[in-house]
């Protein structure tokens, strides 16, 4: 398990992934290879809880602003490095399907764990009205996505230069609910912004009702995670000309920003 899988030989480079990985194993936990659920609430690879917030306005949507340590963020990113799918600047995205690189299965395991032990932040969701909230919202992921296996099958990995970013959209319908991203590098702000209609038609670019439009900070080490309306029924975007990256009253300053998108993709009809 781990982020580090070199594939050169060479002391050195034995060496370092050695090290990465007991740092993986003390930063992350030992993986568990049970058949069943990975976590429960006795997980002695539990040494702290992440936090969610829920975003008001937008059911279905939570972030966890401390999902990865600092640490993890440097391996994580060190080892989307080693796939070389952007070492010659000709690419800003690379997609994989089916079987994951091992570091996007820790990834996802760590995913399902954070919405497993996770604290909701009622204080940190404030604005969010408690009324409006049913039992389903107390988890960042209602539990039929949560246990499915496997949690993803598909990943992408964007990197953003300054002034680069998504316009706004829906994701394909081809993939399932339960969209987690990971964000890398540095801080930018998301926006939702609601569907007309709300039908949640496929690679939506079109009208949007009026001016619903929620930004959210996504801090490096952050992960959101979109179910249910959050995923269908609103776009998101991240919008880096100049100008749009303001957060409390402030630009953000850009910089190079890595993202991890894992989703699933849905069963093909037979
Ligand atoms: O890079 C991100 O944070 C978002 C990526 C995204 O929305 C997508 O690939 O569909
Ligand atoms: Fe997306």
């Amino acid at each position: 398990m781990g982020f580090g899988h070199g594939t050169e030989g060479g002391a050195m480079e034995e060496d370092d992934t050695e090290i990465q990985r007991r740092v993986l194993e003390e930063a992350f936990g030992e993986s568990s290879d049970d058949d069943g659920p990975a976590c429960s609430a006795a997980d002695p690879s539990l040494s702290r809880q992440p936090i969610w917030e829920s975003v008001a306005g937008i059911k279905g949507l939570w972030l966890c602003r401390d999902f990865l340590w600092i640490k993890q963020q440097s391996l994580l990113l060190s080892a989307i490095e080693r796939e070389g799918w952007f070492s010659d600047n000709s690419h800003n995205q690379a997609m994989r399907f089916g079987d994951l690189p091992e570091w996007a299965t820790e990834l996802a395991r760590l995913v399902r764990e954070a919405a497993c032990f996770g604290e909701v932040s009622f204080e940190a969701s404030r604005g969010s009205n408690s009324e409006d909230q049913d039992a389903e919202e107390t988890c960042p992921l209602p539990l039929n996505l949560l246990w499915r296996e496997p949690l993803f099958d598909q990943l992408i990995a964007n990197v953003y230069e300054p002034g680069e970013g998504i316009c706004a959209h829906v994701d394909l319908m081809r993939f399932e609910d339960g969209i987690a991203i990971v964000s890398l590098e540095s801080a930018c702000v998301m926006h939702f912004t609601q569907c007309k209609g709300g039908d949640g038609n496929a690679e939506l670019q079109g009208e949007e009702t009026s001016s619903m439009r929620i930004p959210i900070l996504l801090s490096p080490g952050s992960l959101v995670l979109m179910s249910g309306e959050a995923r269908y029924l609103w776009k998101h975007e991240i919008n880096r000309k100049p100008g749009y990256q303001l957060w409390e009253g402030k630009e953000i300053h850009q910089k190079r920003r890595t993202s991890v998108t894992l989703r699933k993709l849905c069963k093909s009809p037979n």
